[in-house]
């Protein structure tokens, strides 16, 4: 399944409270048309012990990760990237203007072979969608 990790230093969370931010990087990805909608999973992690550039305490960060079954071509997982860094840059702005703030997003592949899943989303979604 693909997933988001939205990891993030606590002392953004106030100005950028991760709910919020959760939802509106899921709903980017949902809308990059690239991914399942049964298999997409998306969370926040709040990292307390970290240290940013020249150690300023009132600097943050946010690391996206997105793991995505392989296959799909160069174009297509920058497109990814691209669409979420532009909703992250949009959630993160107040911040960014008024602090040191570094955000990135990095798109890897999860290995085939060795990566196993189940899962009752999809059908539990397409029913749903049927029952619409
Ligand atoms: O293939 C993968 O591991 C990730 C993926 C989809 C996964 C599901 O739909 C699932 O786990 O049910 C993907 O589209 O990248």
């Amino acid at each position: 399944m693909p997933h988001i990790v939205v990891e993030y230093s606590a002392n953004l969370e106030a100005q950028v409270p991760p709910r919020r931010l959760v939802d509106a990087l899921h709903g980017a990805a949902l809308g990059t048309g690239v991914f399942p909608v049964g298999g997409l999973r998306t969370r926040a992690e709040r990292r307390d012990v970290y240290a940013v550039a020249d150690g300023d305490p009132g600097h943050a960060f946010v690391a996206v990760r997105v793991r995505m079954g392989a296959g799909r071509d160069a174009a297509t997982r920058r497109r990814v990237a691209e669409d979420l860094m532009r909703v992250l840059e949009a959630e993160t702005a107040e911040a960014f203007a008024s602090r040191g703030l570094g955000l990135s997003v990095d798109v890897e592949e999860i290995d085939p072979v060795a990566s196993l899943k189940t899962n009752n989303l999809h059908e539990r979604i397409a029913a749903r969608e049927g029952a619409r």
